[in-house]
């Protein structure tokens, strides 16, 4: 699937927000990508994310133990990108506020592919990475549906996106006075 037709999924789905939103990493955005409304629909999820996981089998060499989705985005693509890979499928969960494996014991070594739906910073990615090392694994690619920061977040591994697309963001001292206009909104489950 080309940039094109990931957005026109996304598109279709009524899942690119216009307003004031304040992302996860703090920064501001006119844009949002709800992909929660994408992943409500399992078609069109199925349809991202087989191809999603073409790209990392075409990008990985060697096995794969566990496909790893942070919550909550994470979750539903890591499941079905792990679908088309044929590896099992866990995810980190925040607890205090930091990301665990709550529910799973993984062996020191396993290899293991993060799957997020969205990259802006790269920060939820980089906190997963911290996670899974202090665990042992070998954190041997990240992957998302959309990369908005289009191909400019370094997380310390290889970052295999389906689209990239990028989106203005501002850090909240530093507004377009039109987005300043707009009382903002926090879509994310960070902090609540
Ligand atoms: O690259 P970053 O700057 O970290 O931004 C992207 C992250 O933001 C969203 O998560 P969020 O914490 O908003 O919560 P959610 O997973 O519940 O949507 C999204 O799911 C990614 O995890
Ligand atoms: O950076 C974020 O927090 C973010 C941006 C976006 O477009 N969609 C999303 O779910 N999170
Ligand atoms: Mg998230």
């Amino acid at each position: 699937m080309n940039t094109d037709e990931v957005l026109g999924v996304f598109r279709e789905a009524g899942a690119i927000l216009e307003g004031h939103f304040i992302l996860t990493s703090g920064l501001r955005s006119p844009v949002f990508l709800q992909k929660a409304r994408v992943f409500m629909h399992a078609d069109k999820t199925e349809r991202l994310c087989k191809a999603l996981a073409e790209k990392i089998r075409a990008a990985v060499s060697g096995g794969i133990d566990y496909v790893v989705g942070p919550a909550i985005g994470g979750l539903i693509p890591a499941y079905e990108t792990s679908r088309h890979l044929g590896a099992p499928a866990i995810w980190v969960e925040r607890e205090g506020g930091e990301f665990r494996l709550r529910r799973f014991e993984i062996a020191r070594g396993s290899r293991v592919v993060i799957v997020e739906d969205i990259v802006t910073t790269g920060l939820s990615i980089r906190e997963t990475i911290d996670c899974l090392r202090a665990l042992g694994a070998e954190v041997v690619a990240a992957a998302c549906i959309i990369d908005r920061s289009a191909g400019k977040t370094d997380v310390g591994v290889p970052l295999i996106a389906l689209a990239e697309y990028e989106v203005p963001a501002y850090p909240a001292d530093r507004l377009p006075p039109e987005l300043a206009a707009i009382p903002p909104v926090k879509p994310g489950s960070r902090n609540i």
